[in-house]
């Protein structure tokens, strides 16, 4: 991963080719470096599913690990805490998620940090209830758009798919990190160098 490529970036929107492709690994990464060059720094993690119980209270592991980076509340990272390892849309079974109060928040944390990374949910085009989808509420934030290819087999379908997706979505799609969580996969720069030449 190249973060110091990332480094000028405004505050951003982290997608990737699926859920568990490393969005928040490399969230963490990002925050770090930011503070780094002396930034104040926010997580936001607007809907987590597949929540634990900790404490009789439901948590996020992204928020926890978001936290652990900036030292921010669990309540200001994620307000929307469900425990079904589920689509949003199926795991929000009452379907109290606020398009404009999720806008609200983002807003204030702008106005409270000098970067704010926003960290989806899944992959691009996951439904965060019955009538709205992730990419509704990315094109309201209008943050540029950085997508997180987990890099194995299958991946140069995967990132290529979801890159035209985002760029026929949105103007927002500013670039992609190749994240190799399984170091064993001996064709890694070979579908790296795939993704590059046709992206
Ligand atoms: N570069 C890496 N090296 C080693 N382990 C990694 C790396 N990137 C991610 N992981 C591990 O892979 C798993 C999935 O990563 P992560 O939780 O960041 O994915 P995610 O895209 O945020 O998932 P979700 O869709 O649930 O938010 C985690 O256990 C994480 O620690
Ligand atoms: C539970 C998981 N880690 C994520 N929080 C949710 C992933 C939703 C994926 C929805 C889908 O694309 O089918
Ligand atoms: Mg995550």
């Amino acid at each position: 991963m190249l973060i110091d490529n990332y480094l000028k970036l405004p505050s951003c929107f982290i997608t990737a080719t699926d859920t568990d492709a490393g969005k928040t690994h490399v969230s963490c990464e990002i925050l770090q470096a930011w503070q780094q060059q002396g930034w104040s720094v926010a997580a936001y993690k607007p809907i987590a599913s597949g929540a634990i119980w900790r404490d009789d209270k439901l948590v996020s592991e992204d928020a926890l690990a978001l936290a652990q980076v900036t030292g921010q509340s669990l309540s200001e990272i994620n307000p929307y805490t469900f425990e079904a390892p589920a689509s949003p849309h199926i795991a929000d079974k009452q379907q109290t998620f606020d398009l404009a109060a999720c806008i609200q928040h983002f807003r204030h944390l702008l106005q409270k940090y000098d970067r704010v990374l926003v960290e989806g949910v899944g992959g691009w085009c996951v439904p965060l209830s019955d009538d709205l989808m992730l990419k509704d509420l990315v094109k309201a934030l209008n943050l540029p758009i950085v997508m997180v290819a987990r890099i194995g087999l299958g991946c140069i379908n995967h990132s290529l798919l979801t890159m035209e997706q985002i760029k026929r979505d949105t103007d927002l799609y500013h670039g992609w990190i190749a994240n190799v969580i399984d170091k064993g996969f001996e064709d890694a720069d070979a579908n790296i160098q795939a993704i590059l030449d046709r992206s």
